[in-house]
């Protein structure tokens, strides 16, 4: 395992335990509500935020179909939707539950952030399996971008998927794409081919959706929001199974949203205009490296260590692109995008 491997298991480690300790802050508040709402909440169960409004919440069970809409303890904060957490439900006299509180927050496997107004970095959804990159025939990819987009994936610990869209457009000869495609594939990225214009095609995607929590990210006009128009037909499942009262006040084109897919198995969607415009953000040249997978062994293996990959002798990347084990165009890529790190 190489050095800088090693201290990102050690960031994650810190992470780890910082996290451990707000679990901790989370239980003993629990506790404390236990004893406040006592008579007044049922039993602590799991549950899932589908969406958040400032503080309060859409909270799935995980028994039941219905979200619900909860308050948040004082001390909770920084919920995002995806969010696995313990909460309570009040009932009406007839059982029906009518709101609930969330007590506590699980540890979250990943979360995707993005910088606020003031460039401050803010998590917007967590407990994501996958990303999928979408891009399409036209506008037709960069391959640059595409590389942005998987860096920024790796950089979250999120496995990417790419989704070529719009494949009704792609000419008989189409070679250069499928070129461009088959090389992802060797490199081990799942690929899927899809298209909003015809019946056929989507398939694929749903299989690939399928018994995961997704979201779509991309340029402007690739089809996303055709693509999920599509897995999402029915509008009432977008707004989700709320009442009248509980959705009053609801900001629903700001938040992310988690739905669940009617027409794949436990398949869940998480999307916002923020997820969407995911990109490449506040990433150091490090970090970037370690965003080209084919990297990741030659890394620290340079014979200087603070090597910058650009000409200096015993280059472990240089050298593997001189084998061509590295394609020339993802090592074009990887200068492209560090230089553009320094101009901002
Ligand atoms: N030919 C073709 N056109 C498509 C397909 N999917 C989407 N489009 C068209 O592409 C255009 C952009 O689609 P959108 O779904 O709005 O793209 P988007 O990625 O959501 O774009 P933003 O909302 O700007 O991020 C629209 O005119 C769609 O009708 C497809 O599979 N084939
Ligand atoms: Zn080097």
């Amino acid at each position: 395992m190489s050095k800088r491997k090693l201290s990102r298991q050690q960031r994650w480690r810190i992470e780890k335990i910082q996290a451990e300790r707000s679990r901790r802050a989370e239980q003993r508040d629990a506790k404390d509500s236990h004893k406040l709402a006592a008579g007044e909440y049922g039993p602590e169960r799991p549950g899932r935020v589908i969406a958040h409004y400032g503080r309060t919440l859409d909270v799935q069970g995980d028994d039941s179909a219905a979200s619900v809409r909860c308050h948040l303890r004082a001390n909770l904060e920084g919920l995002v939707t995806g969010d696995r957490i313990t909460w309570r439900a009040a009932q009406d006299a007839e059982g029906n539950v009518v709101e609930g509180v969330v007590v506590a927050r699980s540890e979250r496997d990943n979360v995707l952030e993005r910088p606020d107004a003031r460039g401050q970095l803010k998590p917007v959804a967590a407990n994501i399996d996958q990303i999928l990159i979408v891009f399409a025939v036209e506008p037709a990819p960069h391959p640059n971008l595409i590389d942005r987009y998987l860096v920024a994936a790796e950089a979250t610990g999120i496995a990417p998927v790419l989704v070529l869209n719009k494949i009704d457009l792609l000419p008989e000869s189409g070679g250069e794409l499928r070129a461009l495609l088959a090389r992802y594939e060797a490199l081990g990225y799942p690929v899927v081919a899809t298209t909003t214009a015809r019946e056929a095609g989507l398939d694929d995607l749903l299989a690939r959706l399928a018994g995961r929590t997704s979201v779509f990210v991309g340029q402007s006009g690739v089809g996303k929001s055709s693509l999920i128009d599509r897995l999402l037909p029915d509008e009432s499942l977008r707004i989700g199974a709320l009442s009248k009262d509980s959705r009053k006040g609801t900001h629903t084109t700001t938040t992310a949203r988690l739905y669940r897919l009617p027409s794949a198995d436990a398949a869940e969607l998480i999307d916002s205009p923020g997820i969407r415009e995911f990109g490449l953000m506040h990433l150091d040249e490090q970090q970037v490296a370690e965003g080209f997978i084919e990297f990741r062994d030659l890394l620290g293996r340079c014979r200087f260590r603070d090597c910058r990959h650009r000409q200096e002798p015993g280059c472990a990347l240089l050298e593997a692109v001189e084998r061509g084990e590295i394609h020339p165009e993802r090592f074009a890529s990887f200068r492209h995008i560090v230089d553009s790190l320094n101009e901002t």
